[in-house]
């Protein structure tokens, strides 16, 4: 008992700090309710929950704006080309909202959907085409790839001027080094960047860990932080200690593809959670058969956070507000250098 009252002692510590940092839209979900619940109750405390949906949301609608206001003087809305090869469910319907994000925030959206078996060459081909077309601000070619085609050299294709998924190797070289700004940075780890500094949340001198080293989520995560003055360790696969590591963070961003693998007591009481995975898990009460979950056990995880990001509605939606971001930013250099 002893220890569970000192745990919520320093929990309920924790959550007025973050409470003074949180701006108001925040300080509304961290309930009263919480807050004053006497130190010995059994029940878990629940953590403020960052609502990523809603800061997409806002995110969409300050860009809809700014492209209202310019694309009168620039003669052209911004433009994003996606290119989907196969017909994997799941991209399919990546690629579906991404469109109807365009559309919303009024701009042009370009799509080529290219067969399974379509050759490299015939591919790098429609980069090309995309690449030379003054229309066209930001290009995605939507990942995973069938097998028989490298990767990264069609990422590598991509001209970095519309490289707005930030997977061209200079634009992650950028991000590592001192002094280097990125054309642009991945829209999951900026999302997530993001999503702290829209809840209020110090990174200068905290301790962060990132469970995940790929190209795409680990790493660049790692950077960012970094570069917001965190001391940043990285866990991965090979990592004996993962949970160990985890529970020093302050911050801990979860990118390991793994259902729920961190689970609430690697998390250290009053801790920021913000959980990248999206894993499909059977589910035959769900209308689609299935239900996401996140590389967090979110409801253990959130009974010792003080704040959490839930998936769904969490990064997902802020990855396509920050494509969003990025093709505007890229409209703007290239209007700009007309
Ligand atoms: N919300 C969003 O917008 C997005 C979500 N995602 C999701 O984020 C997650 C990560 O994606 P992505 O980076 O592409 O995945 P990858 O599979 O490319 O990378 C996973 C990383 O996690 C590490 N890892 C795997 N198992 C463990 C373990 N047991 N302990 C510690 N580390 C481990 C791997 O280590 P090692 O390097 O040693 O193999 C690897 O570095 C997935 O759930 C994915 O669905 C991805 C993109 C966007
Ligand atoms: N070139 C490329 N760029 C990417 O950015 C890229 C990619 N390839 N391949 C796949 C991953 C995955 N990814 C997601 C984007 C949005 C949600 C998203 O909006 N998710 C919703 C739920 C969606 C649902 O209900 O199915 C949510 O979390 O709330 C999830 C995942 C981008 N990726």
């Amino acid at each position: 008992m002893a220890f569970l009252q000192q745990q919520q002692q320093r929990l309920a510590a924790g959550q007025q700090r973050q409470r003074a940092a949180a701006p108001a839209v925040l300080r509304s979900s961290i309930s009263r309710r919480t807050l004053l619940r006497p130190l010995a109750a059994a029940a878990p405390t629940k953590a403020g929950l960052i609502d990523g949906k809603k800061i997409a949301e806002d995110i969409r609608k300050e860009i809809a704006a700014e492209v209202q206001q310019l694309q009168k003087a620039a003669g052209r809305a911004p433009g994003l080309a996606v290119v989907l090869v196969g017909a994997r469910k799941d991209s399919e319907t990546y690629v579906r909202s991404k469109k109807k994000a365009c559309a919303e925030v009024g701009f042009e959206s370009f799509g080529t959907d290219l067969a399974e078996d379509v050759s490299q060459e015939e591919l790098l081909r429609v980069v090309a085409q995309y690449n030379a077309d003054p229309k066209v601000d930001g290009i995605l070619v939507q990942l995973p790839l069938p097998k028989h085609i490298n990767e990264q050299a069609v990422l590598d294709a991509i001209s970095l001027e519309k490289d707005v998924d930030g997977f061209h190797p200079q634009n992650i070289g950028s991000l590592a080094m001192r002094g280097r700004n990125p054309t642009f940075v991945s829209c999951t780890p900026k999302g997530c960047m993001e999503l702290l500094k829209r809840s209020g949340v110090q990174v200068a001198g905290k301790t962060a860990a990132v469970v995940g080293r790929s190209n795409i989520v680990g790493l660049p995560a790692a950077l960012l932080l970094q570069n917001a003055d965190a001391t940043v360790t990285m866990v991965h696969s090979r990592t004996p200690n993962a949970e160990e590591v985890v529970r020093a963070a302050d911050i801990v961003i979860a990118a390991c593809g793994k259902a729920e693998m961190v689970k609430g007591d690697w998390i250290k009481p009053g801790a920021v959670v913000i959980d990248v995975g999206i894993n499909a898990v059977d589910d035959a009460s769900a209308k689609r058969g299935y239900r996401l979950v996140g590389d967090v056990a979110f409801a253990e995880a959130a009974a010792v956070a003080s704040m959490i990001t839930p998936v769904p509605g969490g990064v997902g939606p802020m990855t396509i507000a920050m494509l969003l971001q990025n093709t505007l930013e890229g409209y703007k250099r290239r209007v700009a250098s007309r």
